[in-house]
């Protein structure tokens, strides 16, 4: 796993790209889809926010010169009807897409035990579906999602990597100063919908400074203690085998003075959105500064592995005044990448390295 810190050198890039040019091939070129021997048909299944946010000019304009062609799925129509692609990127909630994507895997797991699973075959070689609808269902649930990091326990010299003490509320908020108490729970507390599902809604999210307030609350959520963190989170992206770490602003930190003069619910609309980049601003230098490379990197590569995902990425925070212990507080599938610097090369390159290791494969017979 590769983390980059810094955006790529957009001129270098370009002279690169101007040398994979047909007129002057490098000696040894990079992976493009014409090493596969074929053109590369990326189908994507994307909202219309997602298609604006993702499929930017820069990066269809680079998918062009490496051969790669991005086509819309309509998922109203039978995908065998459609493509063939030789990758499906998605990120759709309803129950009928992840069915048709459920038969496409299920196609493919099995052996050639009915003539129509091979002609299905035939049809549709080797689709590579990004990524698994089931392992991306986990991160629709806030307190699955955060199950991974927890069950890891990473601690190593560069640092801990923990998770907030969590509590689940299905229903009654009456219950909830009582179950937040036998718990053990410290307050603040933030509460977050349990169910992530694309809406505004599951983000709205709220901080409870005294027990008396819970009860205003409205389950099902997943109550969380806040951690003073400093003010700044690292959004950490991941791209396949590559990570990119950015920072943003996030909550202020939770004093005695506003424990003692907030009683009741303060509620705040998603604060990790594109207007809080905190790449720029001046920030206290322990606070800024960027969690261990080393750390990120079996982090990034533990939860892709366990996780079985390839596009996803992380909210992380240092606990203020701590220097070596993060928390892991949200993970998000197939996020805005449009908001990670380089990200078209990025994702140009993965979706090459995807298409080289099958043709890798293919060649060897396995
Ligand atoms: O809209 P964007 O580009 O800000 O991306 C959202 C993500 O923002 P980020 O890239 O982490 O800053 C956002 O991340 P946060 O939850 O805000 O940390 C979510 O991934 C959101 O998807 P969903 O609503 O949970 O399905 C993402 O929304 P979709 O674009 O997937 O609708
Ligand atoms: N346990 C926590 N301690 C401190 N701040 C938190 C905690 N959980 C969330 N936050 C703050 O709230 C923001 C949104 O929470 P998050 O879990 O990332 O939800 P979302 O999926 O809506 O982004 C975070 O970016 C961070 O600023
Ligand atoms: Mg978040
Ligand atoms: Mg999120």
């Amino acid at each position: 796993m590769r983390v980059h810190e810094d955006g790529p050198d957009d001129k270098e890039r370009e002279a690169e790209e101007a040398e994979a040019s047909p007129d002057l091939m490098p000696l040894s070129p990079p992976p493009t889809a014409a090493v596969a021997g074929q053109r590369l048909v990326v189908g994507y299944a994307l909202t219309k926010k997602k298609v604006k946010s993702f499929l930017q000019p820069k990066l269809l304009s680079l998918a062009r010169k490496k051969s790669i062609h991005f086509v819309s799925i309509d998922e109203t129509r039978p995908l065998s009807e459609q493509g063939p692609f030789d990758i499906i990127l998605h990120k759709l909630t309803d129950k009928e897409w992840q069915q048709v994507l459920e038969v496409v895997l299920e196609h493919q797991s099995k052996n050639f035990d009915s003539i129509k699973q091979r002609d299905y075959r035939e049809e549709h070689p080797e689709v590579t579906v990004l990524d698994p609808p089931n392992a991306i269902q986990h991160l629709h649930n806030r307190q699955s999602m955060l199950q991974e990091v927890a069950d890891l326990n990473l601690s190593n010299v560069y640092g801990e990597v923990c998770t907030p003490r969590q509590l689940v509320i299905m229903k009654d908020p009456l219950s909830i100063p009582s179950a937040v108490a036998k718990a053990g729970l410290t307050l603040p507390l933030v509460a977050k919908p349990l169910v992530v599902d694309g809406t505004s809604k599951s983000h709205e999210l709220s901080l409870a400074y005294v027990e008396t307030s819970l009860s205003m609350l409205d389950p099902p959520l997943v109550l969380q203690e806040f951690v003073n963190h400093g003010g700044i989170l690292f959004k950490v992206y991941v791209v396949g085998e590559t990570i990119r770490v950015v920072r943003r602003f996030s909550l202020p930190d939770v004093n005695i003075y506003d424990l003692e003069n907030n009683d009741g619910i303060f509620r705040f609309p998603r604060v990790s959105c594109a207007t809080n980049n905190a790449e720029d601003a001046e920030v206290d230098p322990s606070i800024a500064e960027l969690p261990p490379k080393p750390l990120l990197e079996k982090l990034g590569r533990e939860l892709r592995r366990r996780l079985g995902l390839r596009l996803f990425n992380f909210d992380m925070i240092r606990e203020h005044g701590r220097k070596d212990r993060y928390y892991v507080i949200d993970i998000n599938y197939f996020p805005g990448y449009g908001k990670m610097p380089g990200y078209e090369h990025i994702f140009i390159d993965f979706l090459l390295s995807l298409v080289q290791n099958k043709y890798k494969r293919r060649l060897s017979g396995s």
